[in-house]
Formats: C-alpha cells, sequence, structure tokens
C-alpha cells in the first residue's frame, strides 16, 4: 500500500486529446507490471451495449456524460486499475473530483497535429469534427486537463514505446505501479 492509496482505491488514470496514445500506454503498462487496464468508453460500451457512436447519435453528448461518469463510479469497487479515460472526460467537474478521489492522474500533454495524424484512420468519431474544431477544443480542454492532473507529462515528439517506459518510471518512483 503506497501513501498515494485514497478510499481505498489506487487506480492511475490517463487523461489526455484524442488519439494522443491514452489507451496504448495503459494496455502497455498493463502488460509490463501485469495489472488490469480499463477504458471508459469501453466500460459505457459494454454496461450499455451500445457503441460510442450510436450513444452520441440516439441520445447525445450530455447523455453520454452522464453514462460515463456512471461508468467511474463504479472503479470505486476495484483496486489497482490502470485507467484510460474518454477524450472528455475533463468537461465534467465531477469526474476530475472522482479521479483525484480514486487515485492518481497523469495527462499526456500532446502535440495536436500528432493527436490529428493518429486518429485519421478513425471515421466513426463523434468527437472529431474538423482540425480546426479540435484545435478549439484543445484550447478549452488543456487546462481541464491541468488541473485533473497530478503529473504531467510532456509527450511531444515521443514514440509510443518512450512514452511508455517514461511513464513507467515516474510512477514507479512514486510507487503507484
Ligand atoms: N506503437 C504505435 N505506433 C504508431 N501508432 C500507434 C501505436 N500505438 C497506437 N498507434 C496509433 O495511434 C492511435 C491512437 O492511440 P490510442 O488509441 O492509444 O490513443 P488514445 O489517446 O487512447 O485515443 P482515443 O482518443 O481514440 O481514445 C491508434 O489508434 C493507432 O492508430
Ligand atoms: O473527446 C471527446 O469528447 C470524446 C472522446 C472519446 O474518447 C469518446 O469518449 C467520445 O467520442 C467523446
Ligand atoms: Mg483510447
Amino acid at each position: 500500500m503506497t501513501s498515494a492509496v485514497k478510499h481505498g482505491c489506487d487506480h492511475v488514470f490517463f487523461v489526455g486529446f484524442l488519439g494522443a496514445g491514452k489507451s496504448t500506454l495503459a494496455r502497455n503498462l498493463g502488460r509490463m507490471f501485469h495489472r488490469r487496464f480499463v477504458d471508459t468508453d469501453r466500460l459505457v460500451e459494454r454496461r450499455c451495449g451500445s457503441t460510442v457512436t450510436k450513444l452520441f447519435e440516439e441520445f447525445g453528448e450530455e447523455r453520454f456524460r452522464e453514462l460515463e461518469t456512471a461508468a467511474l463510479e463504479g472503479l470505486r469497487g476495484e483496486r489497482s486499475l490502470l485507467v484510460s479515460c474518454g477524450g472528455g472526460i475533463v468537461e465534467t467537474p465531477r469526474n476530475i473530483e472522482l479521479m483525484h478521489d480514486m487515485g492518481f492522474c497523469v495527462y499526456l500533454d500532446g502535440d495536436l497535429d500528432d493527436s490529428l495524424r493518429q486518429i485519421r484512420r478513425s471515421d466513426t468519431r463523434p468527437d472529431f469534427r474538423s482540425a480546426e474544431h479540435a484545435a478549439r477544443l484543445l484550447e478549452h480542454r488543456r487546462p481541464l486537463y491541468e488541473q485533473a492532473a497530478d503529473l504531467t507529462v510532456d509527450i511531444r515528439g515521443t514514440s509510443f514505446t518512450d512514452v511508455s517506459y517514461t511513464v513507467a518510471e515516474l510512477l514507479l518512483e512514486r510507487g503507484l505501479i
């Protein structure tokens, strides 16, 4: 048990803009340290038996955000998870509180162009409309990611593999993994 354990929870949350590499990082660290990893978008999909895209289309973003918060709440009973979060998780102030309450939050602070390149093959993303919209969204979200972050990692110009090793080291140093 480390001093970072809060309310019996010791999860590590990864936040950042779309395509930053949150899911890849959680998966890589999970394999390296034999820790379970989950993704909030997949948790919502599993709970609802639907896809994020369909949920946005059928019920709108507001309902999706409620479901996202419910999925986060659902992690209270679990231990030691690596959690990759939906890119918009910080839009809901309660989610920032929940992450602080349940563990440690890492912000992957990346370059917008890298994000856009990394998602270019995804054609079903309700969060992506245009490069201009993405730039505005990142400007709006950066302070929210910073508010959520216990640790900010500058991932500009860094390969997915190097990000995994860097973050592994930073978490090990803090006794969080
Ligand atoms: N090792 C890698 N080398 C190059 N590209 C990769 C690598 N791993 C992932 N990618 C690409 O980068 C994209 C984004 O990575 P990832 O899904 O981990 O980001 P994310 O932050 O979880 O994105 P999302 O906003 O979709 O949840 C992947 O869809 C994939 O196309
Ligand atoms: O950035 C966002 O607003 C989103 C990101 C995705 O992970 C999904 O959570 C959904 O498409 C919304
Ligand atoms: Mg992801």
